[in-house]
Order: C-alpha cells, then sequence, then structure tokens
C-alpha cells in the first residue's frame, strides 16, 4: 500500500520545512522578548547531548540488519531529560534534535521538573515481525543504557512504540542494572508499574485544550464538527473522547488516507477496526487524501500524526476556526503566520500534547514513591494542570498581542535559562 506522505511534493516549495531551524527561530524570539543575552540562544538552540547509535539485530530470515537510532538530551539544568522514543522510517537526527528541545518546552509549560529528550530509530516496524520488533527496542537500550536512567533521561512512547515496547526497554534497561526500576521509563503497562490514563493522557490533554480553546471562540463543543489526522495513540482516543462529548467527528486519517462523512463518522467501529499502528482507511474503497482531509469544513482541525502537514501551500485553505496541533511541529511557521492573519485560533503543540508528559511524570513520581494513584486522582491532577498551562498562554498571548505559539516557548523557556543561569552555565 502506498503511503500518502506529502512531504516530497512540498519539499519542491521554498518554504523552510526544516523542524530544527523553525524552533531555533521561534526559541530565539522567546528569548530577545524575555530578554535574555544571546548566550542564553546559544545553549538552548541545540541539545546539549545526542548519542548516534547503530543496532545489530537478528532478522527472522536468519540476516542480520543494522539500523541507526539517536537519543538527544536537550538541557538537564531542571533535572533529568525526558521524552519519547520514536520508530520510523523518516525520523533524521534534525527531528531528533527539534523533539528534543520540544520536550523541554512542555516541561516547562506544565512546570515538570524535567528537561527535554528524545529518541528515535529509522525503521519502520510496520514491516518488522513482534520478535524482530523486540530485538530491536532491546538492542536501542544496551546502545544507549550510559546516559540513561531513572535520574538521567527517561523514554516514553512515540510515534509507532507503545507499552509492549516500553516493557521490553524496562526489561532490558533492569537485566543490565540488575535491579528492577520502573522509573526507567513511562509508558509501561499498569502491571509493570504504568500509571492509569497513561495510554489516553495525550488525547486528554488535547480534548482539555479543545474545550478552553471553543469558550473562547464561542463554540459548543456538541455538533461542533471536527476532522483528525492521525488515527493512532492521540488521534484515536482524542477521536473518542470528541464523539463522547457530543461533537461530531467528521473526518480521521491515516498514514494512507482520509475518511469524511458530513454526518460524522461511525467511532467506534473504526476504533474497534484500527489495527496497532493506528491504520484504518484501508478498510475503506471511498477515501480522501490527507491533504484534503486538513481542507474539509468543519470547526475544530487536530494535526495528530508527524511534522509538516499545515504549510504555506494548504494554510489559507484551512476553513476550520480552531486548529489544535497534537501532534509535534505539524504546522510550519509561515502556515502559522498565514492562520494567525486569517482569525484561526491556533493552540501550539508544546501545549497542546503535553498531556502525556504530564502524565509520565505521574507515572515516574509513582514508581518512585511505590504508591499508585487510581484513574480518577491522575485524570483530576491533569485537568488542573493542562487548564493552568492553557490560560497562561492564551493569556501572555493576548496581553502581548503574540501567537499563542511564541506565547508558549516564552513560558516554555523561562524556567529552564534560569536554571542554566544558577547553575552558572551561561
Ligand atoms: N503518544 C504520545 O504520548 C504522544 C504523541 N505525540 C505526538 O502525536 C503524534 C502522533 O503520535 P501517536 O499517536 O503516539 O503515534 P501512533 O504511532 O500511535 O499513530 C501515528 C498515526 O499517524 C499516522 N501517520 C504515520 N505516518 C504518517 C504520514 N506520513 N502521513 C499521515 N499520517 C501518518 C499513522 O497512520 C497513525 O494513524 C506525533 O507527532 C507524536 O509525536 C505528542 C505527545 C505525546
Ligand atoms: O511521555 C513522555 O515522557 C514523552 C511524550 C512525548 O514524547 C511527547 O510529548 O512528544
Amino acid at each position: 500500500m502506498e503511503e500518502q506522505g506529502n512531504q516530497d511534493k512540498k519539499k519542491k516549495t521554498a518554504e523552510n520545512m526544516n523542524v530544527l531551524d523553525s524552533t531555533q527561530t521561534v526559541i530565539k524570539k522567546a528569548l530577545d522578548k524575555l530578554g535574555y543575552p544571546k548566550e542564553v540562544y546559544e545553549l538552548m538552540k541545540e541539545p546539549m547531548r545526542l548519542l548516534t547509535v547503530r543496532i545489530p539485530v537478528k532478522m527472522d530470515d536468519g540476516s542480520t540488519k543494522v539500523f541507526t537510532g539517536y537519543r538527544a538530551q536537550h538541557n538537564d539544568a531542571i533535572g533529568p531529560t525526558k521524552g519519547g522514543v520514536r520508530f520510523h522510517p523518516n525520523v533524521t537526527e534534525q527531528e531528533v534534535k527539534a523533539l528534543s528541545i520540544w520536550m523541554s518546552l512542555k516541561a516547562g509549560i506544565v512546570d515538570l521538573p524535567y528537561g527535554g529528550g528524545k529518541g528515535g530509530i529509522i525503521c519502520d516496524p510496520r514491516n518488522m515481525s513482534f520478535h524482530e520488533l523486540e530485538r530491536l527496542s532491546r538492542g536501542y537500550v544496551r546502545a544507549i543504557s550510559q546516559i540513561v536512567g531513572p535520574t538521567k533521561d527517561i523514554p516514553a512512547p512515540d510515534v509507532f512504540t507503545n507499552s509492549q515496547i516500553m516493557a521490553w526497554m524496562l526489561d532490558e534497561y533492569s537485566r543490565i542494572r540488575e535491579f528492577d526500576s520502573p522509573g526507567f521509563i513511562t509508558g509501561k503497562p499498569v502491571v509493570l508499574g504504568g500509571s492509569h490514563g497513561r495510554e489516553s493522557a495525550t488525547a486528554k490533554g488535547v480534548t482539555i485544550c479543545i474545550r478552553e480553546a471553543a469558550k473562547k471562540k464561542g463554540i459548543d463543543l456538541k455538533d461542533a464538527r471536527i476532522a483528525i489526522q492521525g488515527f493512532g495513540n492521540a488521534g484515536s482516543f482524542l477521536a473518542k473522547f470528541m464523539h463522547d462529548a457530543g461533537a461530531k467527528v467528521v473526518g480521521v486519517a491515516d498514514a494512507y488516507g482520509a475518511l469524511y462523512d458530513s454526518d460524522g463518522l461511525d467511532i467506534d467501529y473504526l476504533l474497534d477496526r484500527r489495527d496497532s499502528f493506528g491504520t484504518v482507511t484501508n478498510l475503506f474503497k471511498d477515501r480522501l487524501s490527507n491533504d484534503e482531509l486538513l481542507e474539509i469544513d468543519c470547526d475544530i482541525l487536530v494535526p495528530a500524526a508527524i511534522e509538516n502537514q499545515i504549510t504555506e501551500k494548504n494554510a489559507d485553505l484551512i476553513k476550520a476556526g480552531i486548529v489544535v496541533e497534537a501532534a509535534n511541529g505539524p504546522t510550519t511557521l509561515q502556515a502559522t503566520k498565514i492562520l494567525s492573519d486569517n482569525g484561526v485560533l491556533l493552540v501550539p503543540d508544546v501545549l497542546a500534547s503535553s498531556g502525556g508528559v504530564t502524565v509520565s511524570y505521574f507515572e515516574w513520581v509513582q514508581n518512585n514513591q511505590g504508591y499508585y494513584w487510581t484513574e480518577e486522582e491522575v485524570e483530576n491532577k491533569l485537568e488542573q494542570v493542562m487548564v493552568q498551562a492553557f490560560d497562561n498562554i492564551y493569556r501572555l498571548a493576548h496581553g502581548r498581542r503574540i501567537d499563542m505559539r511564541l506565547a508558549a516557548y516564552m513560558i516554555g523557556v523561562r524556567k529552564m535559562a534560569e536554571a542554566s543561569r544558577f547553575r552558572g552555565w551561561i
């Protein structure tokens, strides 16, 4: 089946699609607005540490394949670094670096005692067997074991990784260190010390942001029309929460195309039929393209898949009045400006998707204290954190007449800059 990524077509434009470059641009603006000297930007523009590893894996057919992986640690002035591990064919060093910076910003925004980290392996798990994936996951942990750990850098799930992969990684780490160490990783199965509510946490956080943004725009969520690009962990739970809230989910997309129904899709059926990689559209003949999904008539649009989906090519064609970024980096800077000029309320990734790392933090705290919370406790705490974070950023954006992305970066970098200064690094 042909993947519908529209990357190649988009690369031909002059628009800057380099996610690291774009992030650096906004970090610089945020630090300038906060009045920090240029040394602070020099420190923050790149991760402090990046490890590249080569992981040999015995494949089921007896051959050996060598995979390239990365772990980036952006800044550990506040505490251990933290962030997911992505298994995807398009993983690059630049992407992992940008993703680690975004994790630092998220930690600042929701006030967690962490810096940002992120990992990735160039691979396509959709074409690998269960056992090959286990060997790859364990090999990655062996390769990065020196720089990670519960007080150093704590991995978690991201695109095409899940609680099973976290379980193998935990087991491998515990074997290397010769003690059981649940706080090494989050997003684990609950029976291995995972937190209730972590699986749905990213989507819960996005749901709270949608609710708050809808209030600002005077949109009633009941009967609001929503389109979601991505039907994996973030996108599928979100579809369920929106459906349960009475909204009409009129469009969903995965890597192979999109489904649309102006009367609302049958979300329970789609959830039942989707596979573990968030694929569901392949079951239908009548599909739209991913590009078409972004442009459908709806009130709320949620990119929940990969980077660089909303660009200067399609930003003007977006009909939604609210765009909430569940994915990391789905909108280019040029497109951010176009949406803002068009009066679209854009809730940026570093805020909207921070529910995942927030509950990961709760998981780590529960592991450290050996005392576990109910799902209700987790959800109440997440609600408080997200509402506060949304309010801080919305108020700053309005007060300073800037877009919410810049406001989020200003709030996200501040504590890290202060901690780095107190440590005497800058
Ligand atoms: N899982 C988590 O806790 C968090 C995830 N995120 C972000 O949310 C986004 C989605 O992540 P998950 O739902 O966890 O991943 P997932 O692996 O569960 O699902 C990924 C979805 O994206 C689709 N997809 C993959 N390649 C695509 C392409 N080239 N074009 C269009 N769609 C494509 C897949 O078909 C699938 O539906 C990512 O940007 C991730 O970094 C952000 C914060 C936390
Ligand atoms: O749960 C975590 O620690 C990290 C989640 C993540 O990778 C992200 O927010 O992009």
